[in-house]
């Protein structure tokens, strides 16, 4: 699903009402109804009382239009719009009629005397401002946003939080609970800068024209499930372990040849048919008993890695998880990444050797896939500011090394020289020592099986984050651990080949 800027929507919804030959207050009770088939799932009980902010654009008439819908499935609803200019939308002016006509209880506010007391109501919806947005919020809006923020209650927010921008640093919003945003992805929904405002993120189609949306051209787009699925390839009949690709996972040091047992786990488990691990002499008996069905080659030294060799062909590496900076750890990576043929993630101290040796980042052949979480992400690319604009250096990165960047998050951002995806599996569950690990070794089993890098990269993420979603109401997620998404990794599989109606 791509990922479109305010003014490409704005174009997709005049495209819509024009290709479609209806009017646009059609488009409006669309947006509207989407938003309450979603809302009243969610809250069913219809005696909560429910307050509706409305604004004076569209965002504001959808707002009016849900207040509309839930007053007649016998909601207890009330309307105050936020009059932050005299300037009515005509299809926001229009519902305003249509309440009063309903005899739906509302009030104005200009000022803030007139904003109503919320202690009195269970849930608020925030109609305020929605993509139109194009200057900070101030007066009236601020006063009732401010408001709104300080009441502790839920807040669901019609398409986005009132006061997000979409294209640029956010710093006063309403806080939501719930975003239920319609029908196009927006990046600002998913960056951790806008954590305070936007919480849980629902998409609800709302029929926008499918060949508007098509028209519109986009560097950013969300993963999805559809996308995975059409890319697993089909286990065949005849297939042996000799067919499905063998990994190599390099890492682990004196006290850290755990986070090696993991890697080469999750890389057996996402499929491929042989896993070798690399490790200095002190991990070899530890890996043989906790994970059998690995093979393993050891270093000359006992404690940390000093040289990378081996006669086995590998088909994809993994390489820097637990292995430590020591200075002949880090001659060793050099070495190795001289020769490498392989395709290769680079994760951990991996990533923190390259970034005490930056010159080497050209060696690297294109596609090699890089892991940091945002840690290791500044030590490579230097600081940001905000979200933007680490983005912005992440690319360019990216452009300048023809690397794959996989920035590890809540939603992980999968950063190519020529896109930006992301990808919203995964729960906090996953903030879990050896979670990115595991991650390695998914994305390097998957590499071996012969996916591209950024498929594999893609489907690991995905792969990852969906074990923590499918396993939430069995697996509290305080004590949901790495080993918890190697052994759903199989889950995840059936639950993305699993056909929806
Ligand atoms: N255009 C359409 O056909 C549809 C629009 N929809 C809704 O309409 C929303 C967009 O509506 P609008 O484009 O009317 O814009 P908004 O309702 O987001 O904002 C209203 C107007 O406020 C003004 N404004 C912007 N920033 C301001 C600020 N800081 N202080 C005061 N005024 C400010 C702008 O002139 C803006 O157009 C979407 O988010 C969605 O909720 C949906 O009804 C679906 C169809
Ligand atoms: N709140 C969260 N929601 C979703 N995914 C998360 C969250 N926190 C962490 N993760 C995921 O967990 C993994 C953590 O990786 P990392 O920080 O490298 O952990 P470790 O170093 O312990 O292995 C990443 O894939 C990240 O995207
Ligand atoms: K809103």
């Amino acid at each position: 699903m791509k990922i479109l800027t305010s003014e490409q929507i704005r174009r997709v919804d005049a495209e819509t009402i024009k290709r479609e030959g209806i009017p646009s207050l059609e488009l409006m009770k669309r947006a509207a109804k989407a938003f309450y088939d979603r809302f009243t799932e969610r809250f069913p009980d219809k005696n909560s009382p429910v307050l509706i902010f409305a604004g004076v654009g569209n965002n504001g008439g959808d707002g009016l239009v849900v207040a509309r819908l839930l007053n007649k499935s016998g909601y207890n609803v009330k309307v105050c719009i936020v009059e932050y200019s005299d300037h009515y939308t005509e299809d926001c002016a229009h519902n305003v009629r249509r309440i009063k006509a309903e005899n739906i209880s509302y009030m104005k506010v200009r000022e803030e005397k007139e904003i109503p007391e919320l202690s009195g109501y269970d849930l608020l919806i925030d109609g305020i401002f929605g993509t139109g947005l194009s200057r900070e919020v101030s007066g009236i809006a601020a006063t009732v946003i401010q408001r709104i923020n300080e009441s502790g209650k839920p807040v669901i927010s019609i398409d986005v939080p009132s006061g997000l921008f979409l294209d640029r640093p956010t710093s006063f919003a309403v806080h939501a609970t719930e975003t239920i945003t319609f029908e196009i992805p927006k990046l600002a929904l998913y960056l951790p800068d806008n954590q305070a405002y936007t919480d849980k993120v629902t998409i609800v189609p709302i029929g926008l024209n499918k060949e508007a949306i098509a028209q519109e051209a986009s560097n950013m787009s969300l993963v999805e499930r559809c996308n995975i699925r059409a890319l697993l390839k089909p286990l065949h009949k005849f297939a042996h372990k000799g067919t499905q690709g063998h990994g190599l996972l390099i890492g682990g040091s004196l006290g850290k040849i755990g986070s090696v047992c993991l890697a080469s786990r999750a890389a057996l488990r996402s499929g491929c048919g042989l896993v070798t691990a690399f490790v200095p002499g002190c991990g070899t008996s530890v890996l043989q008993t906790a994970f059998p069905e690995a093979m393993v080659i050891e270093d000359r030294n006992g404690t940390h890695i000093t040289s990378i060799g081996y006669t086995i062909r590998p088909d994809a590496v993994g390489i820097g998880v637990g292995m430590g900076l020591l200075p002949e750890t880090q001659e060793a990576f050099y070495r190795f990444i001289q020769q490498n043929r392989a395709p290769m993630v680079i994760d951990a101290d991996g990533l923190n050797i390259l970034s005490k040796n930056r010159e080497w980042l050209s060696l690297l052949p294109p596609d090699t896939i890089l892991t940091p979480h945002p840690k290791e992400l500044s030590r490579l690319i230097g600081e940001w500011r905000e979200d933007y604009e680490k983005i912005e250096k992440t690319i360019a990165f990216a452009k300048k090394y023809r690397l794959i960047v996989v920035l590890k998050g809540a939603y992980t951002l999968i950063v190519t020289p020529e896109h930006l995806y992301v990808n919203r599996t995964g729960t906090p569950a996953l903030a879990t020592a050896g979670s990115g690990d595991v991650l390695t070794g998914i994305i390097t089993g998957l590499l071996a099986q012969g996916y591209s890098p950024l498929e594999a990269a893609q489907s690991g993420v995905f792969l990852h984050g969906l074990t923590a979603d499918l396993t939430a109401a069995e697996i509290h997620p305080r004590s949901f651990i790495a080993s918890d998404i190697i052994d759903n990794l199989g889950r995840a599989y059936f639950e993305i080949e699993k056909r929806i109606r």
